[in-house]
């Protein structure tokens, strides 16, 4: 397969401008990204970062104001309005509040998007109750949206946003309005369309917890940009920038952890030659029997004061927080075997003797 094959989407240079009292607003910055097929592309960033004005974009639900679109090989610009709409059958978009019509059923819901298709009734009826089937809402088909709890009417939209055979689904905050529970269950069944459709799916949201539990690839949106991007494995155990930092300390408890433990004095006050240190590793738990095993071998106490570990893309990942206590030159010296062997530490805090 050729590189230009393997990419469904392909974002070159976007830029949106807004008007706002008179002055420019630039709600996406020159961003250019492409999500392979069969790829779980998350898109994360706080309020306002652009997330939404960008994805929009992939469908010219909002035309840029400059650079191009590219779906699947077909650049979206150079479409006349009817060859527009039909690409844009292959892009299929859910967000946070369903969108749900009120007025019709279930399955009326499902159908709608259907009836612009040459489909008899029967088949229509067919194609949306297989689709029902898919998301697990058949016996549902004759209720009203007023009936379902807010997991069932996000299954229904998605069921919905699947009736063309899109390529792409666009996951827009969907899972933002739902309790941790049913986000899990809403998260599981977009992993399972991926798996078993090998539906491609690009899904914004401000939740790093989300990304976690099922993307591949993630980008941090800041200010219009795209700030640091990559595997989501990667990303999460070696944040470049102040931000993707954040994401990931506030998603691991680490955040509120620290600021715990150095608000509290009896945790923070540190005696001569102690030091709070942070630690963070990848891959096998085993890296906590290092721990134990340099504190004999330099003859140091550690103390740990949280420790947590968390699954990233299939990986395990550690997150510690200790107050080491020993001579200088050895702490020195196992903060150093710590890092040879691809522990990410970070000192917290410190005291010497004699300050
Ligand atoms: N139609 C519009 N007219 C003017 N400004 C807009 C418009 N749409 C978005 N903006 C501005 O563009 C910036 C990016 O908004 P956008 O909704 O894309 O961000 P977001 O990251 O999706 O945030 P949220 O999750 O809150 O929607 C914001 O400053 C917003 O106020």
């Amino acid at each position: 397969m050729s590189e230009d094959s393997k990419q469904l989407i392909s974002l070159r240079n976007i830029s949106v401008d807004f008007k706002r009292d008179g002055k420019d607003i630039a709600a996406v910055d020159d961003v250019s990204l492409d999500v392979n097929k069969g790829d779980i592309y998350g898109i994360i960033g706080y309020s306002g970062a652009g997330k939404s004005t960008l994805v929009r974009v992939m469908n010219l639900l909002q035309r840029p104001s400059k650079g191009t679109v590219t779906i699947d090989n077909q650049e979206l610009q150079g479409l006349n309005p009817q060859e527009l709409r039909n690409a844009r059958k292959s892009i299929g978009m859910i967000f946070q509040h369903f969108n749900l019509m009120k007025t019709r059923t279930v399955q009326g819901n499902v159908e709608y998007p259907l009836l612009s298709q040459k489909l008899s009734k029967n088949e229509r009826e067919g194609k949306s109750l297989e689709l029902l089937k898919l998301v697990g809402l058949e016996e549902y088909a004759t209720s009203y949206p007023s009936q379902l709890s807010g997991g069932q009417k996000q299954r229904v939209a998605i069921a919905r946003a699947l009736a063309n055979n899109p390529k792409v689904l666009i996951s827009d905050e969907a899972t933002s309005a739902l309790d941790p529970k049913t986000t899990t269950s809403i998260l599981e069944l977009l992993k399972k369309l991926n798996v078993e459709l090998g539906l491609t799916i690009v899904l914004i949201t401000h939740e790093m917890q989300v990304i976690k539990g099922i993307c591949h690839n993630v980008a941090v949106m800041e200010e219009g940009q795209i700030i640091e991007r990559g595997k989501v494995a990667e990303v999460f155990t070696n944040p470049q920038e102040t931000l993707t930092n954040d994401f990931v300390e506030t998603s691991t408890n680490v955040k509120s952890a620290i600021e715990r433990i150095t608000a509290d004095p009896s945790l923070s006050t540190l005696g001569d030659n102690q030091r709070l240190i942070y630690l963070n590793f990848i891959g096998n738990a085993s890296k906590e029997g290092l721990i134990s095993e340099l504190s004999q071998k330099y003859q140091l106490n550690v103390n740990i004061l949280f420790a947590n570990i968390d699954q990233v893309d299939g990986e395990n990942v550690g997150y510690t927080i200790a107050i080491i206590t020993g001579e200088e030159a050895s702490i020195e010296r196992a903060i150093s075997d710590l890092q040879t062997a691809g522990v990410r530490t970070r000192l917290l805090q410190a005291k010497q003797k004699g300050e």
